[in-house]
């Protein structure tokens, strides 16, 4: 497990701020739920902490060691990432993509250990593709694509996880068993989540990001508010508590008048 953290991140894009003074921290074996509206930069905020992008100004850390510091290979051997409909070659098999986890334990020429194929057969069993191994991974279905991406990821051994909407394709039983296993282990995740029940339920840590910037962020009691998610994603919402589990519950009134969320309501009322 390590911890994961950002300090006064920004990155543009010709002239336009896309991240703007970004300051979050996962800490060790914890899941950090990015939320936002569409464009509100979440992924683009993943990439910067995978390494991907360069920010213009900050710095994302690994416990105590700056991104920038951090070799490609160790950072391979520690962090995987688990992006938004990720395309593989046509004819490369589902267990093949799996086995790509163990790339940074091997060299070039090296062939898979007894012990690579026991945790490529374990992370295949976690997100349930056994049976469909030796399928050909264009042949599989988007949730099925993305538990095999999950797989991957798995067979990395991990000590940190980035994920980019891991749960869109999927089914709602494979959500749950998703964030079940995310949350059972030893790994700090930071996964993007549209959707906030999941995220009540399974996130220690809300980070809200709304154009580019962090508007609030802790405990899902503290953040999903009725306000916040009026003033965020222009929608009335009900915020109450599941009665069997107690597990904070958000139910969708209706979107705002014209899409407008509050807070621009405000910004024009005071214009
Ligand atoms: N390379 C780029 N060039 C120009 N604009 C970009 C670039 N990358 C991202 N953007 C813009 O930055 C904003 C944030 O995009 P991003 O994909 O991070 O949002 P998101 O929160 O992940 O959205 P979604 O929920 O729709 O997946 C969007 O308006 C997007 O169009």
């Amino acid at each position: 497990m390590g911890r994961i953290t950002a300090t006064e991140l920004s990155w543009s894009v010709k002239g336009h701020r896309l991240l703007d003074n970004i300051e979050m921290t996962a800490h060790d074996g914890k899941i950090v739920g990015l939320l936002g509206p569409n464009g509100s930069g979440k992924t683009t905020l993943l990439r910067l902490l995978a390494g991907l992008r360069r920010p213009d100004t900050g710095t994302v850390r690994y416990d105590d060691t700056s991104l920038h510091d951090l070799k490609r290979r160790m950072l391979a051997r520690r962090l995987a990432v688990v992006e938004q409909d990720v395309t593989a070659h046509n004819h490369v098999s589902v267990r093949q993509v799996v086995e790509l986890g163990r790339t940074p334990f091997r060299g070039h020429f090296d062939a898979l250990t007894e012990h690579d194929q026991r945790i490529i057969d374990a992370a295949l069993e976690r997100v349930d593709v056994t049976d469909k191994q030796h399928r050909s991974w264009h042949t599989l279905s988007g949730g099925e694509k993305q538990r095999t991406q999950l797989a991957r990821a798995l067979a990395q051994e991990p000590r940190e996880i980035l994920l980019d909407e891991p749960t869109n394709h999927l089914d709602i039983r494979h959500q749950l068993e998703l964030l079940d296993l995310l949350s059972k282990l030893d790994v700090t995740c930071i996964v993007a989540l549209h959707d906030l029940n999941l995220a009540a339920r399974y996130c220690d840590h809300i980070v809200i990001l709304d154009h580019g910037r962090v508007v609030d962020a802790g405990t899902p009691e503290t953040v999903l508010t009725s306000d916040l998610i009026e003033s965020v994603y222009g929608v009335n919402v009900l915020i109450d508590r599941e009665p069997t589990t107690g597990v904070l519950r958000v139910t969708y009134l209706a979107a705002t008048p014209s899409g407008t969320t509050a807070r621009q309501a405000m910004q024009l009322d005071a214009q």
